[in-house]
Order: structure tokens, then sequence, then C-alpha cells
């Protein structure tokens, strides 16, 4: 399991380890781990060049250590000090005496001089700021940012790429075109994962993350990321002795005249969710058109143990009273696509006989969700702050919510987070949401909490979409079906 802490963790647990250890010891520890990476990538040191982004606080500390033992080892090193007066008076010793360069910001000549080194470099390292950032980039170091986007060099990110918000991976706004936050190739982070390298649009912006240990020992995690391992341990796997009824039946509220496919599809993933049995509850053609493509299927209610319901109901009266029927069951349920809609009208009154909850929107759905909080918010706003929208919800509505899109967030309503690892743009198809709801809906049926399905669903529907759009082609969420399996053979290695 990945694990990350919040900026206020991260710098609690600083101290509590600076107090014990002679000074300066854990930005060398940084530094160490940096200058491997980085000599790393670039194969051979001696004759490279290297260009160091410096701002005014430790992150261009960092850097300039780092520089120094690249220097050390034949490397030309060239530091951008782009707050001279206040760049790391050791950090600036150490680059010096190991043969490194400096230009100062305020040096005639600069921004052309800066732009012809940047051009040049193998290697640019970003130590302008890290977890003691606040807002964009400024100038100058927007325009330096640009011109290493337009560079051919390998760009590293010291703890995080400048401009990127440490605890939640928003990134502000463009101003004038000139890029807001630095793009890596590879991110070397210190201690512990910061939120905003694993959540959207920060990760984006981080590439490859690197974590080197430098000893902190941080208390439980804001985030956290599964990995296969995680999963595998939480998913259903029937016992010697089972039936089909000890596995779990999950009841699906899915489609309707409209909107058939997303019974079908729904179904198709439920039957590889490792519940034992599935019964479709809807309109009779829509039932016929379920039981055409998968033939396993009991149609008409009854007895289960976990109800999925939403996608392609549609939002009128009768829509109304399919969800008014399963939430009266009061067994666990997943609430996804038009079955959101309508929970938002009602608000979370409507979830209060039901002994757990898994609610599945995009952030289109979200602002539903939260106007039904009475919050106003709006698409643009929750994409830039998943966590804490995610974390909004499951709070206000006492229920788990994964929020989707390109990175998938679960909130539970203690306030745990995750972030899911898998996935891919491809899974932006028509159908691959209903996809996800029947897998989820399966395993919350097999017994697995909402969170754990949550976790679980979101995990292996993104490997499907992995699997499916193998090379890069792209799929259909049938075809993310189909991968189904395959995804559960990658998890449990069998
Ligand atoms: N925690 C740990 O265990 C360890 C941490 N270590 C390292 O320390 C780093 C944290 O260092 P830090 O606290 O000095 O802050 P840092 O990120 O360098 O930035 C602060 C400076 O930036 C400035 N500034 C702010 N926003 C800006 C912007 N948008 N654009 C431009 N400038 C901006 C701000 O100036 P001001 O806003 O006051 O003008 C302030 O002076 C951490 O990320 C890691 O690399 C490791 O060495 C070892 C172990
Ligand atoms: N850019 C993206 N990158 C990765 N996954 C994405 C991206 N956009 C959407 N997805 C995933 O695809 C699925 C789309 O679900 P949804 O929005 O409900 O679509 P639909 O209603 O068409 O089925 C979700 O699992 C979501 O997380
Ligand atoms: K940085």
């Amino acid at each position: 399991m990945r694990e990350a802490h919040s900026v206020e963790q991260v710098r609690a647990a600083e101290a509590a380890l600076m107090a014990v250890l002679p000074e300066g010891t854990l930005m060398q520890r940084a530094a160490a781990g940096l200058a491997v990476t980085c000599a790393g990538l670039l194969g051979r040191v001696y004759g490279s060049r290297v260009v160091l982004l410096v701002g005014s606080g430790d992150n261009g500390g960092d850097a300039l250590y780092a520089g120094a033992r690249l220097a050390r080892r034949g490397a030309r090193v060239d530091a951008l000090l782009l707050s001279p007066q206040r760049a790391h008076a050791g950090g600036l010793a150490a680059l010096r005496s190991a043969g490194g360069w400096s230009l100062p910001a305020d040096a005639p000549g600069f921004p052309a001089a800066a732009q012809r080194l940047v051009a040049a470099a193998d290697l640019v390292m970003d130590g302008i700021v890290g977890i003691g950032g606040r807002g964009g980039l400024r100038a100058p170091a927007a325009e330096l940012a640009q011109a290493v986007g337009q560079a051919g060099a390998v760009v590293v990110a010291v703890d995080l790429p400048s401009g990127v918000d440490a605890d939640t991976g928003a990134v502000p706004a463009v101003v004038e075109g000139l890029p807001s936050a630095l793009s890596a190739d590879v991110t070397v982070t210190f201690g512990t994962h910061k939120p905003g390298l694993l959540v959207d649009p920060g990760a984006a912006y981080a590439g490859v993350v690197e974590l080197v240990d430098i000893g902190l020992e941080p208390p439980a995690p804001v985030l956290r990321a599964a990995q296969h391992a995680d999963i595998a341990r939480l998913l259903p796997r029937p016992a010697r002795e089972t039936d089909k009824y000890a596995r779990g039946v999950l009841g699906l509220a899915a489609g309707s005249e409209r909107y058939p496919g997303a019974a079908v599809l729904a179904t198709g993933a439920a039957l590889h969710g490792g519940a034992g049995a599935l019964r479709y509850v809807g309109p009779r053609a829509v039932g016929d058109a379920v039981l055409a493509a998968h033939p396993e299927v009991m149609v008409g209610a009854g007895r289960v143990q976990a109800y999925a319901v939403g996608p392609g109901i549609d939002t009128g009266e009768e829509a109304r009273e399919r969800l008014a029927a399963v939430l009266a069951d009061e067994v666990p349920v997943l609430v996804d696509a038009d079955g959101l809609t309508l929970l938002a009208e009602s608000g979370p009154k409507a979830l209060r006989n039901t002994p757990g909850a898994l609610l599945t929107p995009h952030a289109g759905e979200a602002v539903r969700l939260l106007a039904g909080l009475g919050e106003e918010s709006t698409r643009a706003g929750v994409e830039a702050d998943r966590i804490g929208y995610a974390r909004r919800l499951a709070a206000g509505y006492a229920a788990t919510v994964l929020l989707k899109g390109s990175t998938t967030v679960i909130a539970d309503p203690r306030g745990e987070v995750w972030v899911n690892p898998t996935g891919t743009p491809y899974l932006a198809t028509a159908g691959s949401g209903d996809v996800l709801t029947g897998l989820s809906g399966a395993l919350l049926a097999a017994g697995l909490s909402p969170t754990e399905a949550a976790v679980c669903g979101a995990y292996l529907h993104g490997l499907a979409g992995h699997l499916a759009a193998d090379e890069g082609a792209p799929c259909s969420a049938s075809d993310v079906l189909r991968a189904l399996p395959g995804a559960w053979h990658e998890v449990c290695g069998a």
C-alpha cells in the first residue's frame, strides 16, 4: 500500500526527527537520494549538463546539495537562483566548492542566459518550491518552466513539482499563457508521498514518483493507494463448501426502455464480481434483453444481500419508485448515475435506513449531490479538489463516495480517503461507469464493506481498462467487461 501524508503531518514528523538528529541530516539524506536518482537518469554523470532551478526555501537547498554531488562526479552544474538573496546558503557554498556555477535572476541578461542553459541541459532539477509552496509559479519561474517544457532535458521535481498543491493536487489556472506548474518526468519525494502526487491534476505533473526514505515516522496517512496484494487480500473467494446464496446475491435495478444497454452492461459486469447470483429488477422488456445476453440472471425481485441501483433508470416517477423500493429493503446499496440525480433531490435522509451505502458520482453528479447538501459547486471546482469534495460528500451523506474521473478518489464517512492507482483515459467511454457499478455492486453483495467494494471495484475496473485498451487501441465498455476476468487473474496471480 502506498500512503500519503499532509504537509502538516510531514512538518510535525520532520520536527520530531530533527529534534534528535544533528542539524542538516535530513536535507543531506534527501539530497543523497535525489542525486542517486538523477545519476541513474543521466547514465553517465561525467560530462553531463545539469541545471538547477533554485527557489528561496529548503526545496532549493535539496537541489543545491544534490547538484554539488553531481558536480563532484564531473557534471557541469548551473544553479539558476530565482531569489538570489534567499537561496540556501549552505547548499550554495557546497555547490560552489564542488565546482558548480550559479546565475542569479537579478544578473544582467538573466532570462536569455538561463534559457540557453536550459536548452542545452541533459537534466533539469526543479527545486523552486516544495511543501512550502503557495499558489502557482511566479515570474521568472513561470517563463523558465515554459522553456523547460520546450527543451529536451529530463525534468526531475524535488519533493513535488513546483506549483502543484501538495495537499490536494490542485494546479492554478494558466496565467498569460505561461504554465502555473512545472511538468516533471520524475518526482523524487522525501519521507512519504504527498496527496497531490497521487491525485490529478497534480499526479499528471509528477510523472513517475520515487520515494526516498529519510527516516520520517508520520502518523496514519490522509490518503492511501492500494496495490495488487492489498486487493488480493480483500477479494472474495468461494469457500470449499459454499453455495450460491452464501456467496451473496446482488439485486440490480438498472436500465429502462429508453436505456436498456445500461442494464445489460451492469449485469454482465456483476456476473464477474464474485457474488453467487444476480437478480435483475426492472421493466419486462429490459429484463428480456438482460436474459438474452446473460441467461444466468434471475429476473424479478427477491431476497438479496445488496442492491446496485441507478444506471440508465431515467429520472421520472417510475425511476423514483424503483429507487425508493430498493432503499426500503434495508440492505447495503450502491447508487449510481440517474439514481444519484434522484438521491440528490431528496438529500441524505433518503439513506437513513440503509446499513451501508456506496455512491459513485462523476464530477457532474457530485455537483448535484452537493446541491442536495445545500452546497453550491461547479464541475471544474470538484475536479480541482477531488479529495476535499469526496470527503465532504461522504460526511454529508454518511456514505462511502467513489468520485470517478481521471483519478478516482474514494472517501468513507470516517474521513479515510483512497486514490485508485489503476485506469486509463480509454475508460472515458459510454457505459464504462455501468460496468463499474455492476462489478462493485457484486463485491458489496459478496460481503465487502462499501469502502472495500469501492476500492476493489475501481482497481479491477482500471486494470480491465488497461487490458482492454492494450497497446493503445480504443476500447468499448463491453471490451472492459470482457477483460474483467483477466484483471482478477492479474491481481490474484492465478
Ligand atoms: N519536511 C521534511 O522532512 C524535509 C523537507 N525537505 C525539503 O524542504 C522543503 C520545504 O522547504 P521550505 O519549508 O523551506 O519550503 P519550500 O517548499 O522550499 O518553499 C518555501 C519558499 O518558497 C517561496 N514560495 C512559496 N510559494 C511560491 C511560489 N508559488 N512561487 C515562488 N516561490 C514561492 C516562499 O517564499 P515567500 O512566499 O515567503 O516569498 C518560501 O521562501 C520540502 O519540500 C523538501 O524539499 C528536505 O530538505 C528534508 C526533509
Ligand atoms: N480521463 C479518464 N482517465 C481515466 N479514467 C476515466 C477518465 N474519464 C473517465 N474515466 C473512468 O471511466 C468511467 C466513466 O464512468 P461514467 O462517467 O459513469 O460514464 P458512463 O455513464 O458513460 O458509463 C469511470 O470509472 C471513470 O473513473
Ligand atoms: K519542487
